[in-house]
């Protein structure tokens, strides 16, 4: 078999604010196609690991690819990352003066080109896509519930039909029904559409039902796995995370049948 194609490929990575080093010569890569979760204790630097790779926070060593072209520095790499990905961070973070049709069509209008009516258009189909109905695009985000919140999030980070998906927390704030809906569609939509995601949680059943691979933030470093490889880790934050009753049951469920 063909070795996969790494979409991401972060080496020797090294984050630092201050005299507090949060990643030391940190090696973390993700293939094309498969579904990543991110997870690591609080403040293990999930989230700047995020935004060194769409390039919101400069690391102070090591090298970032993206799509094979070197986004630390090159700008036509970086350019052309940044047109392949959508982002979904926190809370959706819409922009609550714009409606919700208008919030997916800010990517659009950055890459400039498209009629109103296009963008009309495409913003119904994304609408469509995450769930939503068409009567939601010319609301507010403040007259949607949390969840419906999240889809339109998601819809304005698939509005340039992006190869690569990050999300930060997606499902933080939900309630289970609404998170196990959430992880459900973005299953559905990594299958439907080829996408490659990369998904920071806390959320155990998340991690069960939509990550292919986990990639752990351990003593400034990456451990990857599938969720049985790293359950069999003797390391002590693992051992603590994914050994809990709770995580038992959730790994049980996931269990495959045989
Ligand atoms: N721009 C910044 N300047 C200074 N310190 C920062 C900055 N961004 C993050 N940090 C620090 O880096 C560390 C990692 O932050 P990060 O938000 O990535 O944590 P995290 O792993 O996502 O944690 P959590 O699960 O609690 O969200 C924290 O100690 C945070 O305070």
């Amino acid at each position: 078999m063909a070795a996969a194609e790494n979409i991401i490929e972060v080496t020797g990575l090294r984050t630092q604010f201050g005299r507090q080093v949060i990643h030391e010569d940190l090696d973390f890569a993700v293939r094309r196609g498969e579904v990543m979760g991110v997870v690591g204790g609080s403040g293990t630097g999930k989230s700047v690991l995020l935004k060194e790779i769409i390039g919101l926070i400069r690391p102070a060593a090591g090298d970032i690819r993206v799509l094979g072209g070197d986004v630390l520095n090159d700008e036509a790499a970086m350019r052309r990352a940044r047109e392949s990905w959508g982002v979904l961070f926190q809370d959706g973070a819409l922009f609550s003066s714009l409606t919700v049709a208008e919030n997916i069509q800010v990517p659009m209008r950055e890459r400039g080109g498209l009629s109103q009516a296009l963008m009309d258009e495409l913003a119904l189909m994304k609408l469509a896509l995450v769930g939503l109905p068409a009567n939601a695009g010319p609301k507010f985000p403040s007259e949607l519930s949390g969840g419906m919140r999240k889809r339109a999030g998601l819809a304005r980070a698939l509005a340039l039909d992006p190869d690569l998906l990050f999300l930060d927390e997606p499902t933080a704030g939900l309630d289970p029904i609404g998170a196990a809906d959430f992880d459900e569609l973005i299953r559905n939509l990594q299958q439907s559409l080829d996408l490659t995601v990369v998904m920071v949680t806390h959320d155990l059943d998340s991690l069960v039902a939509v990550t292919d691979r986990i990639s752990a933030l351990v003593d400034k470093k990456v451990v990857v796995g599938t969720m049985a490889e790293l359950m069999e880790l003797d390391q002590p934050w693992l051992r603590s995370y994914f050994h809990g009753v709770r995580a038992r049951q959730v790994a049980g469920m996931a269990a495959p049948a045989s």
